[in-house]
């Protein structure tokens, strides 16, 4: 399918009965320099918090950062979230997923690597590394050899690829995996799925929603995306985000 957001559609305002996935990153935030810039608007923080209650709890961010990372950036809020795309879910028991011992030397070898291209930056998320070049383009070529040699000493590990970053973690969970544990749980349960996200590893979220006959929405523009509806960028999204919370929770929208 098309994802041109010319072409496709935009997602109407939410009803009552939806659960709301979100990713972060390129989503709700623009893109920052570096994982440390990102700026969480206070008009944000306010709609997130009020769709969260009229949509009785169902509201969630879905994203490959660590959940301690976005607790810290949307503080006050602690949203239902699925962390390190599908890796961890808020309440679930990941000790599962220790780091294996190997993960210490290709984390300095990748920072050795780093360092020759000022700019690139290893971000270290425990069990998963992201090899970042936002800053150093000369460096996503280097970056991109260095993840696939190193696959072999970490196995069970997979390659994701993202926006000026590839990561290395482990396989068999994603952020589809993590949509459908929640929409088995309270207060998820029985709802009809919408997912907002913009990146490769969000088409796994938008497959898991559209086989339970929910919507799949594409911020910008990307070929043989599975979406259904689109939003142009973080700033349309945070506008409907914000006419979604005047039309769920006008009473409380208009005190604030
Ligand atoms: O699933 P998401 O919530 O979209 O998270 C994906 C990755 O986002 C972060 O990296 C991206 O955003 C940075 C800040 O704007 C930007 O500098 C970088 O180029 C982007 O790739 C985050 O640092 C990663 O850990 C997330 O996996």
């Amino acid at each position: 399918m098309s994802a041109d957001p010319s072409r496709l559609p935009r997602p109407p305002l939410p009803s009552a009965d939806w659960a709301l996935f979100l990713d972060v990153d390129g989503t709700l935030l623009d893109f920052s320099c570096t994982p440390d810039g990102v700026h969480v608007p206070m008009d944000l923080l306010g709609d997130l918090r009020r769709l969260h209650a009229a949509l009785g709890g169902a509201l969630a961010l879905v994203s490959g950062r660590r959940l301690e990372t976005l607790d810290a950036l949307f503080s006050p809020l602690q949203l239902p979230a699925i962390g390190l795309h599908g890796l961890q879910r808020r309440g679930a028991n990941d000790a599962g997923h220790a780091p294996p011992h190997e993960l210490a030397s290709v984390l300095a070898a990748a920072r050795d690597l780093a360092a020759k291209y000022p700019g690139a930056l290893v971000e270290d998320k425990g069990i998963t590394l992201a090899l970042h070049w936002r800053n150093a383009p000369a460096a996503e070529e280097p970056l991109h050899e260095f993840a696939n040699s190193v696959l072999i000493d970490l196995p069970g590990y997979a390659l994701q690829p993202g926006r000026d970053v590839i990561e290395l973690r482990p396989d068999g969970h994603d952020k589809g995996d993590g949509i459908a544990a929640l929409l088995d749980t309270a207060p998820f349960r029985g709802r009809m799925p919408v997912f907002i996200g913009d990146d490769y590893t969000d088409e796994h979220g938008f497959d898991a929603v559209n086989a339970r006959h929910g919507l799949s929405v594409l911020v910008g523009t990307r070929a043989d995306s599975a979406a259904t509806h689109a939003l142009h960028d973080p700033l349309s999204v945070r506008a409907w985000l914000r006419d979604a919370a005047h039309a769920l929770a006008p009473e409380v929208a208009a005190a604030t």
